[in-house]
């Protein structure tokens, strides 16, 4: 598929930024002191859902001053769409989770299918303990449970399509150095 790249481009000229660079890496320090305050005894599995994942992980890994396995998933449920799907499993964790305290960690919890499905799959590995870690929880009621949450997070938004900080626009703006949201969504 041929991507019109002035298009992307003027996504990112006319989208609102929600949170800027400071405000994030705030937020993700935060993160990172609750996460190790809860966390820091317990030698974690810590899986970076891909590709959403990626920049949250990375930069959340550098807060996380203790012993612990870092490694990634891959599962999609978008697809480069602006609505969410079947999951599909690209890469299931390969690591013996049993009997261990595993940590999720992912861009979003938008509707909270993606982070079920891998807390359920983690869960039937014989992981003892299966916490999740967002950088941005979407605020709406549409969630596949009332009470969805995940156990640590960074940022609320509004209930608008945003990308930036691993968050994508058609596969692009991942880099963007910002969350942003879609002019008009
Ligand atoms: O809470 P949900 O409604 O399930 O949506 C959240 C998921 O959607 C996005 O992934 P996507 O499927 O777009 O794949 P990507 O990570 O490659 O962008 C995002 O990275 C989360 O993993
Ligand atoms: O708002 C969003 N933006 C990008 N990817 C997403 N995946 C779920 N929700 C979103």
């Amino acid at each position: 598929m041929s991507v019109d790249l002035d298009h992307i481009q003027q996504v990112l000229d006319e989208a609102d930024c929600l949170y800027n660079e400071q405000q994030i890496e705030e937020a993700i320090k935060s993160m990172g002191s609750a996460i190790t305050e809860q966390l820091s005894n317990s030698n974690p599995l810590v899986y970076c859902v891909m590709n959403g994942g990626m920049v949250i992980t990375g930069k959340l890994l550098t807060h996380l001053q203790f012993p612990l396995e870092a490694s990634y998933v891959h599962a999609t449920r978008y697809r480069d769409q602006l609505t969410g799907g079947r999951l599909d499993w690209r890469v299931r964790p390969s690591q013996d989770m049993k009997g261990r305290t595993v940590l999720i960690v992912d861009d979003i919890l938008d509707e909270g299918h993606t982070l079920d499905a891998i807390v359920d799959f983690c869960k039937e590995q014989g992981a003892e303990q299966v916490m999740t870690a967002v950088l941005v929880d979407k605020l709406h009621n549409r969630k596949a449970r009332p009470d969805l949450k995940a156990d640590f997070y960074g940022l609320e938004i509004e209930d608008r399509y945003i990308f930036g900080y691993g968050l994508d626009y058609q596969g692009y703006w991942r880099n963007a150095n910002g969350i942003f949201a879609l002019k008009g969504h």
